[in-house]
């Protein structure tokens, strides 16, 4: 008998995850205003990892409050660059301006994962991935957000890895399901350990 699963986040990319790993979870996304949680946080100089499995935790407990017994699980997903942290660009031609600073340049993505059962955070994993990009002809950019559209707004980094987001790639050090968005593995280990998921 596993225990009932939350997935307490508004990404399609995570739930996609989820399910293509076989995992029986509901959607329930956390109503937390990350922007205005985020401001006084970056005052104390907090870095990009911990901003977001902070972040990641305040998503889960939220959701976990409101929700008895159930298995909560919060993500969130930073990307530091020289020093600044980016976030899912609002419009195309930022995407665009995004994707030219980070040309053959290498950016990282923190990937956290909280698990929160009755209000209580009782797991944390935070994964940051190094992501080099080639040196991107404008023009190819161009191209590269006409073709993928408004999907390059749902992602971090405006990109989708698994997608068309690998030609602008030149090397990973890291773990791919991180880059999509969850550290699949550690999170897979730890619902296994809570007896939310057989096996
Ligand atoms: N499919 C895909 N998604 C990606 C990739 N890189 C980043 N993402 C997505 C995963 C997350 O949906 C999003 C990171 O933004 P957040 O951590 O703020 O999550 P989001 O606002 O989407 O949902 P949430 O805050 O959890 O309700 O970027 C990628 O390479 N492939």
């Amino acid at each position: 008998m596993t225990r009932p699963i939350l997935l307490a986040s508004a990404s399609v990319h995570r739930a996609r995850m989820l399910e293509a790993a076989g995992i029986a979870f509901e959607v329930r996304a956390s109503s937390l205003d990350e922007r205005a949680m985020e401001a006084p946080l970056k005052e104390t100089g907090v870095s990009p990892d911990d901003l977001a499995a902070i972040l990641a935790e305040a998503k889960a407990v939220s959701v976990s409050e409101g929700a008895p017994g159930a298995v909560v699980v919060g993500a969130d997903q930073t990307l530091s660059f020289k020093g600044e942290v980016l976030h899912k660009p609002d419009t195309m031609e930022a995407a665009r301006r995004q994707l030219l600073r980070l040309s053959g340049e290498t950016h990282r993505l923190h990937s956290a994962a909280v698990i929160a059962e009755d209000g209580v955070s009782v797991w944390r994993h935070v994964e940051t991935v190094s992501i080099t990009f080639r040196q991107l002809d404008p023009a190819f950019v161009g191209e590269y957000l006409a073709s993928v559209g408004e999907a390059a707004l749902t992602s971090v980094g405006a990109y989708q890895i698994e997608g068309r987001g690998i030609q602008l790639v030149e090397r990973i050090d890291g773990d791919f399901f991180s880059i999509v968005g969850l550290p699949l593995l550690p999170l897979l280990a730890a619902l296994r350990e809570r007896g939310a998921i057989d096996g």
